[in-house]
């Protein structure tokens, strides 16, 4: 089976509020894909409706292998769920609550699964409530996979931990995918989060997936590479001098500072120092970033602000 989870026209509402209102998308075997969006988009609740925890109100959608109205008993089987607050118990040990989860799924050796759950995640058989936040986390996706799921979906899975902590449950996640083939679906509020982990992203807005790519594709598709330059001459002939270059998309100009968006390439300094040279423009700094996916969203919402207006 080539897509573990398809989904067609699949919405939402409630009373008043149309919360998800048609969303489209497919994920493949042992994708890392990432679900983004402003608060209110509808995240949770696609999530939600992904996980048969929500009936749909229109669309159908399939999850590894099961009807998503029609068998959602089989989807429950063959995924795992990790929710935002996690649901452990403090006085138990991490091993008592694998093994307990391990026999609620009916897992053959329930004992050893949850004795290689502790290695695989780096946990000790400690009290939980001894744990630390990260520990913590990593436990709560132990238990959302002690079944071997599919895919596993993970709401906000690092939202309150410090930098180490997350970094380390990324790596986490990519080894549940490379060492077991799992699917990972998760919605998160981090861009470094999506662009680190993520093999595609998918953006909601208002109800609708409104853009997807690998983070490279969207960086490079919606936000360009950005060159910062200060020029010790005028900056009207500096414009001038750049607009028209075919790589360049955009000049913002502060005082004597020019701040181009330009298309992805390794030639591109080349082509600016050479037009400015040729206008007789003198850079004092020049500079080429990669634009974040900070970027992305916010070349998503001017356009659709753009798109508004007109
Ligand atoms: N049970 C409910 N009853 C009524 N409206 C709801 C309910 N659940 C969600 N909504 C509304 O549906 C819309 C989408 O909410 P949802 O929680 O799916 O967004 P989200 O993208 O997950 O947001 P956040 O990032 O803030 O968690 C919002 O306008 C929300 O107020």
């Amino acid at each position: 089976m080539d897509h573990v989870i398809e989904a067609r026209g699949l919405a939402k509402s409630f009373t008043g509020t149309d919360a998800v209102r048609g969303v489209d998308l497919t994920v493949r075997a042992g994708e890392i894909v990432g679900f983004l969006g402003p608060n209110g988009a509808g995240k949770t609740t696609t999530l939600r409706m992904l996980t048969t925890l929500l009936r749909p109100t229109g669309g159908t959608a399939t999850v590894a292998g099961h009807d998503l109205i029609a068998d959602p008993a089989g989807v429950r089987r063959r995924i795992g769920y990790v929710a935002q607050g996690g649901s452990t118990n403090p006085s138990c040990t991490a091993l008592q609550e694998l093994v307990l989860q391990a026999r609620l799924y009916r897992v053959p050796d329930a004992r050893s699964r949850s004795l290689d759950l502790l290695a695989d995640f780096d946990l000790a058989d400690r009290a939980i409530g001894a744990m630390s936040g990260g520990q913590k986390r990593r436990l709560d996706i132990a238990l959302g996979v002690v079944h071997r799921p599919a895919v596993v979906f993970l709401d906000e899975p690092t939202t309150g931990l410090d930098p180490q902590s997350r970094s380390a449950l990324w790596e986490h996640i990519r080894r549940l995918r490379d060492q077991h083939g799992t699917t990972v679906f998760l919605t998160t509020h981090y861009l470094d989060e999506a662009d680190a982990l993520c093999d595609r992203i998918l953006i909601i807005d208002q109800g609708r997936i409104v853009d997807e790519g690998s983070p490279d594709d969207l960086k490079a598709r919606l936000a360009g590479d950005v060159v910062t330059t200060e020029i010790a001459g005028d900056p009207g002939r500096a414009r001038a001098a750049l607009a028209d270059l075919a790589h360049v998309r955009e000049v913002r100009v502060t005082g004597r500072t020019l701040r181009l968006t330009v298309e992805p390439g390794d030639r591109i300094l080349i082509e600016l120092t050479r037009a400015l040279d040729a206008a007789g423009v003198e850079p004092l700094s020049i500079q080429h970033t990669r634009p974040t996916l900070d970027d992305v969203f916010l070349a998503l919402t001017e356009r659709k602000a753009a798109a508004r207006a007109a």
